[in-house]
């Protein structure tokens, strides 16, 4: 493979930006078809597919974000204007918001882990795909991921976990770049 001074330039300034800094236009359907073919391309050990995606339409994270507005009600009755605010737009601010969903189980042969880790996989190459389309982008759980209630809103199946939603949008502020961890910290030379 012929080296990339492009993409070593990419990988060195990439970075995500928040929905709140994003603004209209994101892609629409059949460009987000081509963002998902491009995120699928990732290793992925026994070839299972261990994922999917979810896209989710305005009008469907308008609904989702009213009946998760609900669940805050409930768990916090005294809840702000504010607060309520801030999670009725949780899904909101980005043009397109898309789930990627782990769909990691007991296999004979490819530890549950690996499965996982190929669903982690297709999350930044959503943010690369997103990226190389001139669109920004950022990978985002938050509280709903892990809230069974939750779940039948966002179109979980029994087994399966949201690896993320990858807000995309086209960027409106630059977020500035943001600490890194130092490589010779975090990296050991194993010699002999
Ligand atoms: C699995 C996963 C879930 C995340 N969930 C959140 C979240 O819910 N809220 C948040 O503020 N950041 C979350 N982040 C972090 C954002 O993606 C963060 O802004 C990102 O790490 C910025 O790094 P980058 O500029 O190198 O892409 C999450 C990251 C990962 C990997």
């Amino acid at each position: 493979m012929p080296e990339n001074q492009n993409l070593i330039e990419y990988l060195r300034n990439r970075r995500s930006v928040p929905p709140a800094m994003m603004t209209s236009p994101g892609p629409g359907r059949e460009e987000i078809e081509a963002l998902l073919a491009l995120a699928s391309r990732v290793p992925d050990h026994g070839k299972l597919a261990p994922w999917r995606f979810v896209v989710y339409s305005r009008a469907a994270r308008e609904r989702i974000s009213e009946a998760l507005v609900q669940l805050v009600r409930q768990d916090r009755p005294d809840v702000s204007d504010d607060a309520v605010t801030l999670e009725r737009n949780r899904l909101l601010l980005a043009p397109v918001v898309i789930g990627v969903v782990s769909r990691a189980a007991p296999h004979p042969k490819i530890p549950e882990w690996e499965q996982v880790l190929s669903a982690g996989a297709v999350c930044y190459n959503l943010l690369l795909a997103a990226n190389a389309h001139g669109y920004a982008a950022t990978w985002l759980t938050q509280w709903f991921a892990y809230d069974d209630r939750a779940r039948p809103l966002l179109g979980l199946q029994s087994g399966e976990k949201v690896a993320g939603f990858i807000h995309i949008g086209t960027m409106e502020t630059h977020p500035g770049d943001r600490g890194r961890p130092v490589v010779q910290e975090i990296t050991s030379w194993v010699e002999s």
